[in-house]
């Protein structure tokens, strides 16, 4: 359902992604692993259509990405603080209200705010929709961000690095709800991940990139030293 198809992104003069072919099923989790600067950022961002690729095609369901066919869920968790659970679920359905409603957001429809509350439901949070999304503990709060990633109806969603402000518990939690989510409900996820051990317990399938190539693919249990040996470390910009 998800295709990425001969990738190729350039920064400046730099090319990042030299012809990246990554698919993710439905009812799939693929995990993207890869070392500090590999690429798996910049696959996530092509895959989500906010860094033009110079070569190459984003298709879910053979048609290109639409931008309601996709959700992203990230390391940081962007929830407004001071709104409850719901209401920061809610918003993940502006895109589809008309504008007078999405320019007043605290006035969700009660429709709106049913199918939040079965999302939140579906993340295991439906006891805390009317607690302050500041409130919540990391794990929770990321277990929020997917639930408005839900409430998007977005068939595809794409984690970047959805676990690495977690504790160990929380990161296996939130992992374990996006396989689930994956497997009962259809929905192709796609995870950059920085914890092999993580892929090997929860993912479908791997890709793993090094220097913006795909080395290896399939069975999460394969070896993977491959990925993380013999690097230069990564020159940290000023
Ligand atoms: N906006 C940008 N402008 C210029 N270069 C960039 C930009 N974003 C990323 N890069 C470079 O592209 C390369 C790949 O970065 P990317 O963030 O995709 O890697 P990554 O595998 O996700 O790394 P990390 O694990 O550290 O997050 C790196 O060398 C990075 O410095």
């Amino acid at each position: 359902m998800l295709r990425l198809a001969d990738i190729v992104v350039h920064y400046g003069d730099r090319e990042i992604l030299h012809g990246v072919d990554v698919a993710v099923g439905r009812g799939e989790l693929l995990a993207v692993l890869g070392a500090n600067g590999s690429g798996k950022s910049t696959l996530l961002k092509a895959a989500a259509g906010l860094t033009p690729a110079a070569r190459g095609s984003v298709t879910v369901d053979e048609k290109p990405r639409g931008i309601r066919d996709t959700a992203l869920v990230f390391q940081k968790i962007h929830l407004v603080g001071r709104r409850s659970a719901l209401d920061n679920v809610c918003a993940g359905a502006l895109a589809r209200l008309p504008l007078h409603k999405s320019l007043t957001p605290a006035l969700f429809p009660r429709d709106v705010r049913e199918e939040a509350m079965g999302c939140l439901e579906r993340v295991g949070l439906a006891n805390r929709a009317h607690d302050r999304a500041g409130s919540l503990s990391g794990g929770q709060q990321q277990r929020v961000a997917i639930a408005r990633a839900l409430c998007q109806r977005a068939p595809v969603v794409l984690a970047d690095e959805p676990v690495s402000a977690l504790d160990p518990a929380a990161a296996e939690q939130v992992l374990a709800l996006l396989a689930q989510l994956a497997h009962a409900e259809g929905l192709a996820v796609l995870a950059v991940l920085h914890q092999p051990d993580l892929a090997r317990r929860h993912a479908d399938r791997i890709v793993g990139l090094r220097d913006g190539v795909v080395v290896l693919e399939g069975d999460p249990n394969q070896p993977v030293d491959v990925l993380y040996e013999n690097r230069e470390p990564e020159v940290a910009t000023p």
